[in-house]
């Protein structure tokens, strides 16, 4: 698996100080707000892991599985919610986790639809936001890292359903792609 990567973008360690520092920035901010902290799966259960054990007061935790690039690299521009969450957003400060903001059509699926829900506020932490693709005008609350414009892996991240356990986010060599494109 590691011979498929091209080169690393981001290391655990870098990922970790990020982590350290959005974690200390929600923590300040939803000080007494309860929270309901929303993992996007499958993407970000690796991110969301770590960023919920660095926010230091009282919040819920709770996911949501929600699809739209199957196994392309392009988005469908279909999202599809395979999994609702459990608890009610209504009259909640919600923070939604992801592990990366591309076209921005997954999150502003999910915005509309929590405010339609009356959450209370809706805010967005993403480890990963790639500015160059986008079609929504999303923009996230707390960013890790701005990514360039190409398709990355690792992290929770995949290219058809693999390399999400890979612990850095880097790319894959060109022919990986191709061997895949008939
Ligand atoms: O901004 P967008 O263009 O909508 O892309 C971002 C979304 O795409 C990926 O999820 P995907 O739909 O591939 O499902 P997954 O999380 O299960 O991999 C990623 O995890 C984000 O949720
Ligand atoms: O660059 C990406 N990599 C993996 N999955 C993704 N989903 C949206 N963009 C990406
Ligand atoms: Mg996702």
């Amino acid at each position: 698996m590691n011979d498929d990567i091209l080169k690393v973008l981001y290391s655990r360690e870098q990922i970790q100080d990020a982590t350290e520092k959005m974690g200390k920035q929600i923590t300040k901010d939803f000080e007494g707000k309860d929270p309901l902290v929303i993992c996007i799966l499958k993407g970000a259960a690796v991110f969301y892991s770590d960023i919920v054990r660095e926010i230091n007061t009282y919040c819920e935790l709770d996911f949501m599985d929600v699809s739209s690039y199957g196994n392309e690299t392009v988005s469908s521009g279909d999202v599809k919610i395979i999994k609702d969450l459990d608890t009610s957003v209504e009259g909640r400060n919600v923070l939604i986790i992801e592990d990366i903001i591309d076209t921005g059509r997954t999150l502003k699926c999910l915005v509309d639809l929590f405010e339609k829900r009356n959450a209370k506020s809706v805010k967005i932490c993403t480890l990963l936001d790639k500015p160059d693709r986008r079609i929504e005008g999303i923009v996230p609350d707390y960013t890790g890292f701005k990514v360039p414009n190409e398709f990355v892996v690792g992290f929770g991240l995949d290219y058809m359903g693999h390399y999400r356990n890979l612990p850095f986010v880097g790319v894959l060599k060109p022919e990986i792609y191709a061997d895949n494109q008939e």
